[in-house]
């Protein structure tokens, strides 16, 4: 031990309660552009006990973009046949294109004690914040203008310009959605942005009714004041 590192003094125990709890659903929908993919991955990359919500969708894959990582990119019968099957928790039609939540990986991930992050829009947001009212907690990202907005668009240089204007013509009915939402971050400066996403996930960690095992907890501790 260097003589700077201060001494723990013996009578102190760290201790590290396990509690358990009941895991979440982190779901960050925005207007098309606003960076919401952006923040989730980075927001993976800071956090380990939460994991991404591969979704399935009809859409073609952007550059770069790899079957499995990004999305199960699925046929228009493939899609249909999961729906009738019930393997998906949720589904919508965006753009044209139809997209949907695995069910499965959803309840693997809970059950394995971590907690899901999904990049969705507001109609899945609805259908999740019906079916698990407890477990959702909702994100909304709004761009710092529209200017702003139609930028981040044309440089992410992944869609077409007839894309990048449907896009933008949907915008306003899609921020009119924002109401909806336990949180709101304007994603001006990644960094904040980021940093806002991370504050949120661990303060609904904390939140009193998702500690199943406090209780527990509490009576143990009481038993031997
Ligand atoms: N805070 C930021 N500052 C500058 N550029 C950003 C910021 N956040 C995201 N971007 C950029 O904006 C573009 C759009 O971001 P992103 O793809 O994450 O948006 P999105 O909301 O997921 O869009 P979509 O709904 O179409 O998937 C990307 O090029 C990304 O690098
Ligand atoms: N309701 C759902 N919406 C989804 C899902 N996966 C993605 N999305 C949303 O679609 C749009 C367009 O996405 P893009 O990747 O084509 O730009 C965007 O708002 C996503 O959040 C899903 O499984 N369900």
């Amino acid at each position: 031990m260097s003589a700077e590192t201060p001494k723990k003094p013996e009578n102190i125990v760290i201790i590290e309660p396990h509690i358990a709890r009941r895991g979440l659903l982190y779901i960050i929908s925005s207007p098309s552009g606003a960076g919401k993919t952006t923040l989730a991955r980075r927001l993976l990359a800071v956090d380990s006990n939460i994991e991404m919500s591969v979704s399935v969708t009809t859409r073609a894959p952007r550059p770069g973009e790899r079957d499995g990582v990004d999305y199960h990119f699925v046929d228009r019968d493939k899609f249909e046949m999961m729906k009738s099957r019930g393997e998906l928790l949720e589904w919508a039609r965006v753009f044209d294109n139809h997209y949907g939540t695995p069910r499965a990986l959803v309840e693997d991930t809970i059950h394995a004690g971590k907690d899901v992050l999904f990049d969705i829009d507001w109609q899945g947001a609805q259908q999740l914040s019906e079916k698990l009212p407890n477990d959702v907690v909702r994100v909304f990202v709004l761009p710092p203008s529209g200017g702003v907005l139609e930028d981040r668009l044309k440089s992410r240089a992944q869609d077409s310009a007839e894309t990048v204007a449907r896009r933008m013509a949907a915008a306003s009915s899609e921020i009119s959605h924002w109401p909806e939402y336990d949180y709101v971050i304007v994603n001006t400066e990644l960094e904040r942005s980021v940093a806002a996403a991370h504050a949120i996930l661990t303060a609904e960690r904390l939140k009193r009714a998702r500690l199943l095992g406090l209780s527990d907890f509490v009576r143990d501790m009481q038993a031997v004041l």
